[in-house]
């Protein structure tokens, strides 16, 4: 396999990133890589996203990736159980200066929260949370999805062969779900953990 070192340190993350990076080391909160985010940005941009929803908000990393590739007025709707984190993210949107009406953080479980967004209203979905809940995830990420939007899914590593486990089986089952559905175009993308994207049908 190729040596892709330089991928990820291609990506030059701004100081709110830093920031907020200095603030995932402190509370010991996990983080995408500035690659998986560089990708997020662009993904947002490409689909126009004006509504996107994140399992998994840290302390806002990916948040602040997302952010920035959305439109100009765009809401980000990010769900996380561990408020401690959330607070955190609070404040890495507020030192990017983005707007309070831009960033909706609910605190919760998303098991119980994905079921309660509307269909189809949202031009893309990031997964970054409980891995062995991807599957579940996913079924609702594909219903709230608009035509044309895009899922994302982290920590597709688990579709590695060599990896055996739940956590490979969860990853593995996701998978499938995308793959079965003909209005999915997927495809897995080797940076950070692994990335799992699928376009929706338009
Ligand atoms: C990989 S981190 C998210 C990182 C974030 N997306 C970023 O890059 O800045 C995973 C998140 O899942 C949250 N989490 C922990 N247990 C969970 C659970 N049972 N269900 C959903 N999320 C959970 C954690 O609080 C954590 O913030």
């Amino acid at each position: 396999m190729t040596d892709n070192t330089y991928v990820e340190s291609a990506i030059v993350e701004d100081d709110a990133l830093v920031a907020a990076r200095g603030r995932a080391e402190e509370l010991g909160a996990p983080t995408i890589s500035p690659a998986v985010g560089a990708l997020l940005a662009l993904l947002a941009r490409a689909t126009g996203a004006k509504s996107v929803v994140e399992v998994g908000t840290g302390v806002g990393v990916s948040g602040l990736w997302l952010l920035a590739g959305m439109a100009e007025d765009g809401v980000l709707t990010t769900i996380d159980p561990e408020f401690e984190y959330q607070q955190a993210a609070r404040e890495s949107f507020a030192a990017a200066d983005i707007p309070i009406g831009r960033a909706r953080l609910i605190n919760g479980s998303p098991i119980e929260v994905l079921p309660r967004l509307a269909d189809a209203s949202y031009e893309l979905v990031f997964l970054d949370g409980e891995i062995l809940d991807h599957p579940r995830y996913l079924t609702d990420a594909i219903r709230i999805l608009r035509p044309g939007g895009v899922v994302v899914l982290h920590h597709a590593e688990g579709l590695d062969p060599s990896q055996s486990g739940p956590v490979a089986e969860a990853v593995r089952q996701a998978a499938l779900i995308v793959a079965d559905d003909d209005r999915f175009l997927p495809v897995v993308i080797p940076l950070g953990a692994g990335v799992l994207a699928a376009a929706k049908a338009g």
